[in-house]
Formats: C-alpha cells, structure tokens, sequence
C-alpha cells in the first residue's frame, strides 16, 4: 500500500500501516486540501459543512481507537505494533495532541468502556476478517458511529472483507428471499433457459451450469480453456434496476409458486441498494471525506442482485478432478458486495499468504467484501480480495447438499466518472489509475467473462 507523503513512517496507534486517512495529521491536511481545491464539486454549503463536520468525527473516532488500545487487551483484528513502548506512548501523545482532546476527555468514561464491534470472524493465515455490529453505525451515538465506520474501512483496507451482524435486512426477509429463490431455480430447466442472460450490457437472467466461468484470467481464450476443464457446478439468476428503460428484466411467469417472486425480489432489491448507500456513508466517514460525499455516485442503483444455486453434487467429483470447484476464484467488479450464504459453508477468501481461508457462514450476518472498482477508485488502499467457492468443509457423506446464496453487487452509478479519491495520494504521481467511466468499466469486465 502507498503511504501519503506527511504519514511516512509514522505507525498509526493501533498497528496497523500507516494511511492518511487514520491520521489526525493527516486529516487537518486534507482539510486543507479541502478549502484549496474545493473538492467535493466544491462549494455548496452541504459540502462545506459535511467537510466541517468530519473534522470533528475524525478527532473523536482517533481518540477512541488511543483508548481502546490503551485500556483493554488488543483485540485479534490488529497485528502487533511494530514500535517501542516508550516510542509508542510518544506518539501516541504526539496524536492527541494533534487530535485537540486533553488528557481528561480521553479517560472519560465512554472511552473506558469495551471496544466497538472489533471481533474477528476469520483469523488465519494472517487474513483478519471483522465481525461489525452494524446496528452502532446506523442506530448508534455519533462516537459508536464514527468508530464502527472505521472499523468498517479498517476492514476493508486490510482483509477487503467484513461479517456485519444486526444489519439492515431483516431475517424474515431474507428467509423469504431464499425460500424464492429456491422455487426459481426448481423451475423446469427449459423455462429458466427462456429468461436467459443475453450480454454484459443488460446483464439480466438466467446462466445454466457453466455458462460464467468467474476467474482473474482476463484474456478469453484462456476462460474458455478453464470453463472447458472444470466448469462451475452453479447456476444463476441475475435483476437489475427494473426501472431502467433500456433494459428489461425477463421476469419469470408468476404462476404457481413463482407468485408475486418479481414484487418480492424488487423489495429485496431496494433494501440492499439502501444497505449499499449506507455502508457507503460509513467508508466516506471513515476515509474522512465525509458521509454524504458517495450519496451522488449511488443513489441510482445500477446494481444486480444474484441468486445462486449451486446442486447437490456426488463428493466424488472433486476428487475426480481436483480443480473442480463450485465457483471459481475471482474477484468483484463493482464497489461492494452483499453476500448472504446459507450454512453449507465452502466460501474460502484468499489471504496475505497465498492461502483460501474458510469464510464460515455466521447466523444473522452479512459478509461484506469491496470490489475491483471501488480498490481502484482508492488508488488500492481498499482491498478487493479474491475469493471462491468449494466442497464443503464437512466432508461425510457420498453427496452434498445443495446450496444457495444471494449475492448484491453494487456499482458506482453507471453514468459516473470514477476519479482516484481524494486523501489516497499526496500528489498526481501517486494516482495509480486513470480516471474511468463506471457503466464502461464494469462492461468489459463482464465481457471477459461470459
Ligand atoms: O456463493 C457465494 O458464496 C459466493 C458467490 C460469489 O462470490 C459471486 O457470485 O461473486
Ligand atoms: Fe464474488
């Protein structure tokens, strides 16, 4: 990760490498940069005071992270810091200081108190992946919001993955929305062969086993090789924006079963694309930009909501050929996904060493991971992580069970032009990307696919 100039060397409290967001030094001069360039489209009162108000978010959520780690055991989110305890407790002085809070604020009694929604819900092979209550960033008090948001960045910057539990979308609506999506893929095959996804554009339909071969390789022939060798033993059923005059999606016919499916799979759409705009707000915090500073790049909801079954399959097929799996390993393309897994299990996240790490589903939670799209948009200082789906852990039986999961792919709005974002580099020779149209980007990546 490129480290701002101004930030250099200096650890931020908690261990983790240093990045100018975390930074109260950092945060003044990007407060700076705020008034000389007028970022944000500049000068409209909402963004001056949403820049205003994110100072002092900023200080109060720092402040907290000194406490947390100052008054209770470290907790296994953050590896251990690199510098001397004396070198440590002076920076750390160093930051409060900066932060503006005296001594006696920051021993009050809400910073004594347990940290914030900081547990682990996978720690292996140096992947760390958060479990967040997500409850205290959209119910909580400011200072329970703005240190859930960091945790949230936190999470994203370092394993690209996060478990949030009591989110937005209900139980029962998610149980509901499996239920559906159960009775859709139970659906004749030559029914669900009528609905089926036509190109990258649209990108709205039904996809039989096989049809997408998901996968970093990026040159076409190379995915046809690998679709021909292993193909992925899933198929999946995509909606866009049913209000998008260009492209309809071709819903299924609603007898029987399939009765009011569109009006239910629309509703489940909509409270993902509020969780999208939400969970947007706490990145725009955390980074420092301020919580209103995504609102205009998602509020339109060029988003897909995948379902996904993957069939009972005999266990003998994947000692049969060892590369077969049930998704392949790939990474997302948009901002950030919404995965809801059932309790198969099989999901496994890439980490730092090179390992696939379990993603064990976790009752009542939704696993969270950043895409290509929104890595890019940070200049990589938020991680999109590769990840794939395999046999299942418990490996008893001659057959698997089938299993189901409901992915929410979220995307910066199509007509959007994505820019590195401000605070991920200190000067243009940082950028590490172009500035790219976001509908474009997200074209050509399903083009190579498909
Ligand atoms: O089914 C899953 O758990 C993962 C699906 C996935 O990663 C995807 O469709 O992009
Ligand atoms: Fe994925």
């Amino acid at each position: 990760m490129r480290k701002a100039s101004g930030s250099e060397g200096l650890p931020t409290t908690d261990g983790l490498p240093s990045h100018p967001v975390w930074m109260p030094l950092a945060s003044l001069a990007w407060e700076g940069k705020v008034r000389q360039r007028g970022v944000g489209s500049s000068s409209t009162p909402q963004h001056r005071s949403s820049s205003q108000r994110l100072s002092s978010s900023q200080r109060l959520s720092s402040s907290q992270r000194l406490s947390s780690s100052q008054v209770s055991p470290p907790l296994s989110v953050s590896p251990p810091l690199s510098v001397s305890p004396p070198l440590r407790s002076l920076l750390l002085s160093a930051s409060l200081l900066l932060s503006g809070l005296s001594s006696s604020q920051r021993l009050s009694s809400s910073q004594v108190s347990p940290p914030l929604s900081m547990a682990a819900a996978v720690s292996k092979e140096g992947l760390v992946i958060p479990l967040i209550d997500y409850a205290k960033f959209v119910d909580g008090t400011p200072s329970e919001r703005a240190a859930t948001a960091d945790s949230i960045l936190k999470g994203f910057q370092t394993a690209g993955f996060i478990y949030l539990k009591n989110h937005s979308i209900p139980a029962d609506v998610l149980a509901h929305t499996f239920a559906r999506s159960a009775d859709f893929f139970d659906q004749p095959l030559d029914d669900k062969l009528k609905l089926g996804w036509t190109t990258a554009a649209a990108n709205r339909g039904y996809s039989s086993p096989g049809r997408e071969k998901v996968t970093q390789l990026k040159d076409g022939k190379d995915v046809d090789n690998l679709r021909n060798a292993a193909p992925d033993l899933k198929e999946s059923y995509e909606m866009g924006r049913d209000s998008n005059a260009q492209f309809a999606n071709p819903w299924p016919g609603e007898e029987g079963k399939l009765k009011g499916f569109r009006a239910d799979m629309k509703d489940f759409f909509d409270r993902c694309k509020s969780m999208h705009q939400e969970v947007m707000r706490a990145i725009g915090l955390g980074m420092g930009l301020g919580e209103d500073f995504f609102n205009t790049f998602v509020d339109v909801g060029d988003n897909t909501l995948r379902l996904l079954h993957y069939p009972a399959v005999k266990a003998d097929v994947f000692r049969i050929n060892p590369g077969q799996v049930r998704a392949g390993e790939h990474s997302d393309y948009g901002s950030i996904t919404l995965l809801f897994q059932d309790s198969r299990g099989g999901l496994q996240v890439k980490s730092p060493t090179g390992h696939f790490v379990d993603a064990t589903p976790i009752e009542g939670t939704v696993v969270v991971n950043a895409g290509d799209l929104l890595a890019r948009w940070s200049n990589d200082t938020i991680k999109s992580t590769v990840h794939r789906v395999v046999e299942p852990p418990q490996k008893e039986g001659v057959e698997y069970p089938p299993r189901y999961s409901i992915a929410y792919f979220c995307n910066p709005n199509f007509a959007c032009h994505i820019e590195t974002l401000p605070g991920t580099y200190a000067s243009e020779a940082e950028k590490k990307y172009e500035g790219i149209n976001s509908g474009q980007y997200l074209i050509q990546r399903l083009t190579a696919t498909y």
